[in-house]
Formats: C-alpha cells, sequence, structure tokens
C-alpha cells in the first residue's frame, strides 16, 4: 500500500516538474496535476520534494532567547529556573552571545558587581527601559521562536513552535477519512503545508500497526507532528490502557493526544504514567467549537489550573482563544474554515484570522481542506492566511492606552509635586 502511495505521489512529483521545490517553498505549482489514482477526485495537487533540513536544534534559539522581550520578565520570576534566567539576563549580552553557561555568566555578573558597579546600573536602568518600552509603550507577542527557547516550554511544545517557525505554518490539518491509504496519500500531500496532522484513528476501516508506522516515517520526513485526537475522557486506569494498548496502541506513533479534564487530574496522571515525556505530550480540552458546549466560564479556568500543575505532559490546550497568558502554552483551534458559517451537526466555524486574532497558535482544518477540489492549493490558502494572521500580531504596536495609564499619573504628580513647590517657594 505504502509503495503505491509513494509511486503516485513521485509520478505527480516529476510529472509536473516539482522535484525542484524546496520543501517549504509555498508557491502553489504552476500546473495542477491529475487526481492519483486511488483517489477518484480531481485536481489534486503533488507534494513537494522531501525535507532536507532536520529537526536538530536551531542555533539561532539562544539568540532568540536572549531576545526574549522582558515583557516575560514575570513570568520568570514565579519559578525557581526563573529566577537562575534573571541572574543571567544581567549578564552583558555579548557573553550570553558568545554561549557562556549559565554558572560561567553568574560569575562574570560577580566580577561586574564588584568591580563596575556603574554597569550594574546602566544594565538596570536598560531593562527598566526595555520593560516600559515593551510592557507599555509596544503591547509585542512573543515569536513562536522565542516562545521555544522560554524556560519551562515542554519539549514537544518547543519542538512545535520550532516546526511552525521553521516551516512558516500554524496549519494542523484534520485528515477525518476513513481509509489508512487516503490517509497516508494526503500526509505526503499536504505534509509540507503543515506543522500538525490530526488523526482519528477509530474512524479508520482499515486501521493496521504498518500503517501507523508508515504515517511515523511521513511525519519525520516531512517534518509535522502526530496529534491523535482520542479526547480521553476516563478514570486513569482506564485512559492508560486505552494510550498504551488496545487496537491502536496509540502511544506507539502520537506526538500529541488530548483529554478532557472531566475526570480529574487523574487522566492526565494515567496517560503521563504511559508517555515519553520528552517526546509526548498533552492537551487539555478546555473549550470546544460545537454548538451548546459545557466547557466555558469556570470549567475552562479549572483546566487551566489542571494544566499548570502538569506542565510535564500538558502543553496546551484546545481552545476558542488564548485561556492563559502563559507562554509556553499553546493554543489549537478547531472550526475553522474561510466561509465561517457552521454545519448541520452544531459545529460553529471561525476565519483563520480570527482565530488567530482571538490569540490562538494553531488553526485546525478539517473539512475547509478536506472537501475542497484542490487540497494542495487550499492548504496552501489557509496556512497563508494563518501564518499572514501570526506575523500581525507579532508587530510592534503603539499601545496608547497603556500609556496613558502609566504616564498620566507620573505627569499628575509631577505637576502636583510643582504645585507644591511652588506654594513652599511663595509661603
Ligand atoms: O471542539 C472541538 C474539538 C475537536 N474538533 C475536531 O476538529 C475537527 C474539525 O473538523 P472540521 O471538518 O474542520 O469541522 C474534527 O476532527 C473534530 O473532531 C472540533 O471540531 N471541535
Amino acid at each position: 500500500m505504502e509503495k503505491a502511495v509513494t509511486k503516485s505521489c513521485n509520478e505527480e512529483l516529476s510529472k509536473n516538474g516539482l522535484k525542484t521545490l524546496n520543501t517549504f517553498d509555498h508557491r502553489v505549482p504552476v500546473f495542477p496535476p491529475p487526481p492519483p489514482p486511488l483517489m477518484n477526485e480531481s485536481h489534486e495537487e503533488a507534494p513537494g520534494r522531501v525535507p532536507e533540513q532536520s529537526l536538530k536544534p536551531d542555533p539561532s534559539r539562544s539568540e532568540a532567547r536572549s531576545q526574549c522581550p522582558s515583557s516575560e520578565e514575570d513570568e520568570r520570576r514565579t519559578s525557581r529556573e526563573e529566577e537562575t534566567e534573571v541572574k543571567s539576563d544581567l549578564v552583558s549580552d555579548t557573553a550570553l552571545q558568545e554561549g557562556k553557561k549559565k554558572s560561567q555568566g553568574i560569575g562574570l555578573l560577580r566580577v561586574n558587581m564588584l568591580c563596575k558597579p556603574r554597569h550594574m546600573v546602566y544594565a538596570t536602568v536598560q531593562r527598566v527601559w526595555e520593560c516600559i518600552r515593551d510592557k507599555v509603550i509596544y503591547k509585542s507577542k512573543l515569536t513562536y521562536l522565542q516562545r521555544a527557547a522560554l524556560p519551562g516550554t515542554h519539549p514537544v511544545a518547543r519542538k512545535l513552535l520550532e516546526i511552525m517557525e521553521d516551516k512558516k505554518t500554524n496549519l494542523c490539518f484534520s485528515a477525518d477519512v476513513t481509509s489508512s491509504e487516503k490517509l497516508l496519500w494526503l500526509a505526503k500531500l499536504l505534509g509540507p503545508k503543515i506543522c500538525i496532522l490530526k488523526t482519528h484513528c477509530d474512524i479508520l476501516e482499515d486501521f493496521s500497526e504498518e500503517f501507523s508506522q508508515k504515517l511515523k516515517e511521513v511525519a519525520e520526513e516531512l517534518k509535522f507532528l502526530i496529534f491523535e485526537d482520542r479526547k480521553f475522557a476516563d478514570i486513569g486506569n482506564t485512559v492508560r490502557l486505552q494510550y498504551k494498548g488496545g487496537l491502536f496502541r496509540i502511544s506507539s506513533w502520537s506526538h500529541i493526544v488530548n483529554a478532557h479534564a472531566v475526570p480529574g487530574s487523574g487522566v492526565v496522571e494515567g496517560l503521563s504514567a504511559v508517555a515519553n515525556s520528552k517526546e509526548q505530550g498533552c492537551l487539555l480540552i478546555a473549550q470546544m467549537s460545537s454548538q451548546g458546549s459545557l466547557a466555558t466560564g469556570e470549567y475552562t479556568k479549572a483546566v487551566v489550573k489542571m494544566a499548570e500543575e502538569h506542565r510535564d505532559f500538558v502543553f496546551g490546550f484546545i481552545s476558542r482563544s488564548k485561556i492563559t497568558e502563559k507562554p509556553q502554552f499553546i493554543h489549537l483551534t478547531p472550526g475553522v474554515k474561510m466561509q465561517a458559517n457552521g454545519d448541520k451537526l452544531g459545529q460553529q466555524y471561525r476565519t483563520p484570522e480570527e482565530v488567530i486574532n482571538k490569540g490562538s497558535d494553531v488553526i485546525i482544518v478539517g473539512r475547509g481542506i478536506l472537501n475542497a477540489d484542490n487540497k494542495f492549493e487550499t492548504a496552501e490558502l489557509y496556512r497563508k492566511s494563518g501564518w499572514e494572521a501570526y506575523k500581525q500580531t507579532t508587530q510592534k504596536k503603539v499601545d496608547l492606552k497603556s500609556i496613558l495609564l502609566v504616564f498620566a499619573p507620573v505627569f499628575f504628580a509631577v505637576l502636583l509635586y510643582r504645585r507644591q513647590g511652588l506654594f513652599i517657594t511663595n509661603s
């Protein structure tokens, strides 16, 4: 089966001169190739070339760390490891850029304190200014890469954020099909456009171990993560068995799973007992896209709390918008379509821009792509739309309201002081 799928894709590649297409070159090929024989559908595009880049840590991450806007300082101070970060932040930027270890940095700091107190004052003034600039004057969002480099970001979140930045995509494709052959074909076709492929393995009519391992290989090759949307919702012991065993052996092939918080934290503990916490992580379902969902208000808040208490395994949420300010958590939003309407069974759609502007990080698109005549081009439209919306959010914007809030009291204080001063002088 795998050979047939690969052959079909490769034939499309060579037929359409796509060999030279860069893996993450998001230009849409000029000539839409004919449908692959196995799909019985028209106007499909072939996937881009197999990626050459690997998932090795990006050296620019250390740069990103040193560039993290100080708007995250509050966050950092909240944990022990974050304290170390604050100390090393005071060391000169040059030392950090040279890749000096934190311990060396702290040593340098001591030397600085003893020899150059003026430098300390200068560094402090600089930090205060940066804080005012980033928090008050500009309200810019951290980039994916900066968030990947933050202390406390889960390894799966880090890997995901790096893929997103590298491939310039925040698109998760929901491959809700019933044939594993079709799913593999879609994975190869759309792999270059996505950061996550979401599955529902229990709707596949022909699930096999061979299929799941092939999917893993494609994910590795085309650099995306596999998210099994299993929505675990039972007691710890049961979800442990469901995740590890049964027909699907989900823990052997998926990078990401999700769970309802309804059963209490046992559900997370049961799952994490099976997972390899460096390579696998969990999303908690904090809100749903369906009409009349009960996951709102206090429930959503309780889910955020549960996630914060299980940061070794939980790295984000299924939600309709941003529900925590902690940048280490990733928000994924389903119910996304260019034509923001709904389906007949309660699904509610919003556009990619709306979702990203609400503070979400990843758009989950299923039928918006699946039902399109040209899935490759349509996936590209969603990728572009999601990515451009994200880029907008990272632009620095002057926040007049905050400026007024902070500077107005300062202004009145100075005014008052001057008036009092005048009064004293006059008397
Ligand atoms: O609240 C939720 C949670 C999960 N989903 C899943 O996302 C996709 C959406 O598919 P579309 O075709 O884009 O509607 C589907 O797999 C759902 O199970 C969701 O829609 N809402």
